[in-house]
C-alpha cells in the first residue's frame, strides 16, 4: 500500500530528516577514516615489523573507506516497525551512534535484524506491523512507500507483491549497460538462496530474468558479510565473457565488496591469452579429453623397445629396453605428477649407467690386476724379494691395503659426472622430457598420428577436427592447459611472476585511465584513489607481498577459492568444470544457470549429470520462478521455444504485463529494414537501451547497416553497453538486459547452431519493454504465432508510432 494518504508529506520530512542524520553519520566515519589512512600512507621508515603492520593497516582503511564510499548511494531504503514499538532502519551498511553504545542507527541489510524486511508477509508477518520501502535521490528523500501486516493491518491478498510500488519503480527505470544492485527490493525466494546456509554446491535454476545473476552477487556479499575468514580464501565469479563482466561490474563494489575475483573460463590460466577461434570446442569439452591428455603424457614416459646407446667419455654406455621399461614403471608407481616423476626416472638410469661403469672399471682392474698377478709368479717375484729382505736382516713389508676401484665411492663420483654430462643428459631426456601444458598441446594437436594413437575414444572425424597449426589459444584450449598442468606437474613459478608482472602494468594503465576520469570529476567525492600518489600505487601493485587477494589469486593457477559462483553455469563444459572444481576443493559454490538457455554445444543438459562426479547427491537445487525482466506479454511470446526442455527449465512467471506486445515483420531487404526499425527504436529510447541481435553469420552486413542508420551504435567483440544503441551476436547477448530488443534474421539464428532454439529463447527474453523481430524469410514456425505480425508491411517504409499490436492484459 503506497502511502497516498495526507500524512505522506510529513512522514517524507520524517525520513527526510532521519536520512540527512544517517549521512551525518556516514560523512564523519569517512573523515575518520581518511584520516587514519593519510596518517599510515605518510608515514615510512621504521623496523619492518612496523612497515608490515602499516601495510596491514593501510589495507584495512583503503577497503573500510572503500565499502563507506559505496554506502553513499541509497544509504538507506527501508523502514521496519515491529509489534513492541521498536523500529529498525534497514540499509547498505550498519552506523552505530558516536558513542558505540545503544541501538544500531542502520542495520546492515545482510544482518539477521534485517530479515523480515525481505521475507515477512502479511500471513507470517514475523513481527513486522509496517514495512516502508524509503525512495531516495542522492541524499534527498523521494517518497515513502507503505505496507501494513501483522493483525491490525490492511493486509494485501496473498499474491499481491510485497513493496510492489518500489519493485515496479525499479523495474520501469531506464536501462544503463550496467547491472544495478537490487538490495532494496530483494524478493523473499531470492533472499532465501542469498541467506542459505548449505555449505556446498548450490544450483540456482531460474528461467530468464528471474534474478539469478543478482541473486548470485547478493550472496557473495552476503557470505563475505557472514563469513569473515572468506575475504583472506578469495571468492571467485565467473562469468560467460568480458562483457558480461562488466556489465554485472558494479554490482559487487556498489555493494561495499571490492576484493572479489571475476573472470571467464579463458582467464583461469594466467599467462595465456585465449582468442583463437575454435571450430572444435565441442570435442575439446567432453569429459574424455582428460583421457586423451593423460594417454598423451604416458606416451612420453613410454620405453622405447629398442636399446638406447649413449655416448659417455670415450665410453659407448648401453640402456636395455628392460632397463628403461622398468625405470619407467618405478617413476610411474610414485603416482607423481609427470614432471616431478621425471627426477626419479633419471636418477634411475644415471644410477644404472653409474653401476654399470663401475662394474666394467673393476672388471678392467680385476684383469689387469690378475695379469700382473700371473707374471709375478711366474718369476716368483714374491719369494726372490723375501729372500733378499732376509739376507739384508730386515722386516717383510706388511701389505698395503688396497683402494677398491669401482666401489661406492667411484660409483658416486660417476653417478654425477653422468647426471652433469650434456649426451647424457640427451638421451635421458628424449626418454622422459621435462613437459609443458603448452608443448604437450602443441605436439598433440598438430600431430594426427600421436592424436590417433591417444584418442580411440574420438571418431576419425573428431580427431581431425583438432588438428591443427601451432600457434595461439582458444578458450576451449584453456581447460586441456589446466588438465595438462596437473597431470605435468609444472614448475609455473616463472609464468607466474610474468603474469604478476603483466598484471601489475594491466593496474597502472587503469589508474591511468581512473586519472583522466577523475579529471572530469566534480571532485566532491574523496576517494582511496586521491590518497594515493601514482608512483606509490605502482610500487605497491608491483610488490606480490602487498597485493590483495584477488590480485593475487588472479596469477596463481593453482589458488583455491574459499567461494566459487559460476553465472550462465549452464555453458561450462564437462572440462571446465574439472578446472573450476579444483580451484573450489570445499566444494562451497553456488551455480546459477538455465537449462534452457544453455547455447554452447558442449553445455550442460542436467545438473545432476554435472556435478555427481563432484559432489555426489551432495549438491542443493534451490528454483527462481518470477520473471522480473520480461513483461508477460514478451514471455509468453517466448515459452514455447522452452516448451520441449523439459521441467528443469520451465519458463518462469512474468511479474507484469506492460501492455506492450512484440511483433514481428518481414523484411525481404533485410539490412535496409533492420536501419530503418534501429533508427525508429533508437529515437524512441528516450534514455534507455537498445540492442540489436544479429545472427553471427551475417553480423558484418548487419553492423554496417545499423550504423548507417545509427552512427553512434557500438559493436565488435566487446562493446560498449552503456552506448545507446548496440548491435550482439545471438551468444554476447546472453546475461544482458535492454529496454527494446530487435532480433534480425530468427531462422538463420535458429540455423547456426544445435542449440539455435536456446539462442533465440535467450535472444527474445532480453527485452525489459519492447521485442520485434525481423525475418527476411517466412516467419520460423517457432514464433510465427507466438508473435504477432506488424499491421503494416515492413518493407515499404517506417511505419507510423503506434502501429504494434497492443494488449488490453492487466498485470499478472
Ligand atoms: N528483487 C528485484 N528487484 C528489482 N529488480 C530485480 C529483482 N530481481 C531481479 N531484478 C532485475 O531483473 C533483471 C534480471 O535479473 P538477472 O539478470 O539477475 O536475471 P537472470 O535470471 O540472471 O537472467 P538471465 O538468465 O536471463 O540472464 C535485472 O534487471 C535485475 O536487476
Amino acid at each position: 500500500m503506497t502511502s497516498q494518504d495526507p500524512e505522506h508529506g510529513d512522514q517524507t520530512a520524517h525520513e527526510q530528516a532521519y536520512v540527512t542524520r544517517l549521512y551525518g553519520r556516514l560523512d564523519a566515519l569517512r573523515a575518520q577514516t581518511r584520516a587514519r589512512l593519510a596518517e599510515v600512507s605518510h608515514d615510512t621508515g621504521g623496523t619492518a615489523q612496523a612497515r608490515t603492520e602499516r601495510d596491514v593497516a593501510f589495507g584495512e582503511h583503503t577497503r573500510r573507506l572503500a565499502r563507506l564510499d559505496a554506502a553513499e548511494n541509497r544509504l538507506c531504503f527501508g523502514r521496519l516497525d515491529l509489534g513492541g514499538g521498536e523500529r529498525r532502519y534497514i540499509g547498505r551498511i550498519g552506523l552505530w551512534p558516536e558513542s558505540g553504545d545503544g541501538d544500531p542507527l542502520l542495520v546492515d541489510w545482510r544482518a539477521p535484524a534485517a530479515r523480515p524486511f525481505y521475507v515477512a508477509t502479511p500471513a507470517v508477518p514475523k513481527d513486522v506491523r509496517r514495512r516502508r520501502h524509503i525512495l531516495t535521490r542522492g541524499r534527498r528523500v523521494v517518497s515513502v512507500d507503505d505496507e501494513t501486516l501483522g493483525e491490525d493491518g490492511d493486509a494485501p491478498a496473498a499474491e499481491t507483491l510485497a513493496g510492489e510500488a518500489a519493485l515496479l519503480a525499479a523495474l520501469n527505470t531506464g536501462r544503463t549497460g550496467r547491472m544495478p544492485d537490487v538490495v532494496a527490493t530483494l524478493r523473499a525466494e531470492q533472499d532465501a538462496v542469498i541467506r542459505s546456509d548449505h555449505r556446498g554446491v548450490l544450483v540456482v535454476q531460474g528461467g530468464p530474468g528471474t534474478g539469478k545473476t543478482a541473486v548470485a552477487l547478493h550472496r557473495a556479499a552476503y557470505l563475505l558479510y557472514d563469513r569473515p575468514r572468506l575475504a583472506s580464501q578469495g571468492v571467485l565469479v565467473i562469468g560467460p565473457n568480458p562483457t558480461f563482466l562488466r556489465y554485472i561490474g558494479q554490482v559487487l563494489p556498489g555493494l561495499g565488496e571490492t576484493g572479489v575475483l571475476s573472470a571467464t573460463v579463458a582467464d583461469l590460466f594466467p599467462g595465456v591469452r585465449a582468442d583463437r577461434a575454435e571450430p572444435a570446442a565441442e570435442v575439446k569439452g567432453r569429459a574424455v579429453m582428460a583421457e586423451v591428455l593423460a594417454a598423451a603424457v604416458r606416451e612420453y614416459q613410454a620405453p622405447p623397445g629398442a636399446e638406447v646407446r649413449v655416448e659417455f667419455d670415450t665410453e659407448t654406455l648401453v640402456l636395455e629396453p628392460e632397463v628403461i621399461a622398468r625405470a619407467a614403471a618405478r617413476a610411474r608407481a610414485s603416482r607423481l605428477p609427470h614432471n616431478q616423476a621425471r627426477p626419479g626416472f633419471v636418477a634411475t638410469l644415471v644410477g644404472h649407467l653409474a653401476r654399470r661403469l663401475a662394474e666394467r672399471t673393476r672388471e678392467l682392474a680385476d684383469r689387469i690386476e690378475a695379469d700382473v698377478a700371473g707374471i709375478l709368479a711366474e718369476a716368483d717375484v714374491d719369494r726372490a724379494v723375501r729372500a733378499d729382505l732376509a739376507a739384508l736382516g730386515l722386516p717383510e713389508e706388511p701389505e698395503t691395503p688396497r683402494q677398491e676401484i669401482g666401489g661406492e665411492d667411484d660409483v658416486r663420483d660417476l653417478r654425477r659426472a653422468l647426471a652433469s654430462d650434456p649426451a647424457v643428459r640427451r638421451a635421458l631426456d628424449a626418454l622422459w622430457p621435462a613437459l609443458t601444458p603448452r608443448r604437450l598441446l602443441e605436439d598433440l594437436f598438430s600431430d594426427p598420428r600421436r592424436l590417433a594413437a591417444v584418442a580411440p575414444g574420438l571418431d576419425e572425424a573428431e580427431r581431425a577436427s583438432l588438428v591443427r597449426a601451432p600457434g595461439g589459444w582458444s578458450t576451449a584450449d584453456v581447460p586441456l592447459l589446466d588438465e595438462a598442468a596437473e597431470l605435468l606437474g609444472v614448475d609455473d613459478r616463472a609464468e607466474r611472476a610474468r603474469a604478476a608482472r603483466d598484471r601489475a602494468r594491466r593496474v597502472a594503465y587503469a589508474q591511468g585511465v581512473l586519472d583522466i576520469a577523475a579529471a572530469d570529476d566534480d571532485g566532491e567525492v574523496l576517494t582511496a584513489g586521491d590518497l594515493l600518489d601514482a608512483r606509490r600505487l605502482a610500487d605497491r601493485h608491483e610488490e606480490s607481498g602487498d597485493a590483495t587477494v584477488a590480485e593475487r589469486a588472479a596469477v596463481d593457477r593453482t589458488w583455491t577459492f574459499g567461494h566459487v559462483i559460476v553465472d550462465e553455469a549452464q555453458e561450462l563444459s564437462a572440462m571446465a568444470w574439472r578446472m573450476v572444481m579444483r580451484r573450489c576443493p570445499g566444494r562451497s559454490m553456488t551455480l546459477v544457470g538455465d537449462l534452457a538457455q544453455t547455447s554452447d554445444a558442449a553445455g550442460a543438459t542436467s545438473w545432476d549429470e554435472v556435478l555427481r562426479p563432484y559432489a555426489g547427491d551432495r549438491w542443493r537445487l534451490a528454483r527462481l520462478s518470477v520473471n522480473y525482466r520480461t513483461p508477460a506479454e514478451i514471455m509468453d511470446a517466448a515459452a514455447g521455444l522452452a516448451a520441449d526442455l523439459g521441467v528443469e527449465a520451465a519458463p518462469p512467471r512474468s511479474v507484469r504485463r506492460t501492455g506492450v506486445l512484440p511483433w514481428r515483420a518481414a523484411a525481404r531487404d533485410l539490412p535496409a529494414v533492420l536501419a530503418r526499425h534501429a533508427a525508429r527504436e533508437a529515437a524512441a529510447l528516450r534514455g534507455g537501451r537498445l540492442a540489436v541481435i544479429v545472427p553471427d553469420g551475417r553480423r558484418d552486413e548487419l553492423v554496417a547497416a545499423v550504423r548507417a542508420a545509427v552512427p553512434g551504435a557500438a559493436f565488435g567483440a566487446d562493446p560498449d553497453l552503456t552506448a545507446p544503441v548496440v548491435v550482439l551476436g545471438v551468444r554476447q547477448a546472453k546475461g544482458l538486459e535492454f529496454d527494446a530488443v530487435l532480433i534480425a534474421d530468427p531462422a538463420a539464428i535458429l540455423a547456426a547452431s544445435p542449440r539455435g532454439r536456446n539462442d533465440l529463447y535467450v535472444a527474445m527474453t532480453r527485452a525489459t519493454r519492447r521485442l520485434g523481430v525481423l525475418h527476411p524469410g517466412p516467419p520460423p514456425a517457432e514464433i510465427a504465432d507466438a508473435v504477432p505480425e506488424l499491421r503494416e508491411a515492413a518493407d515499404d517504409g517506417p511505419h507510423a508510432g503506434g502501429a504494434e499490436p497492443r494488449d488490453t492484459g492487466q498485470g499478472v
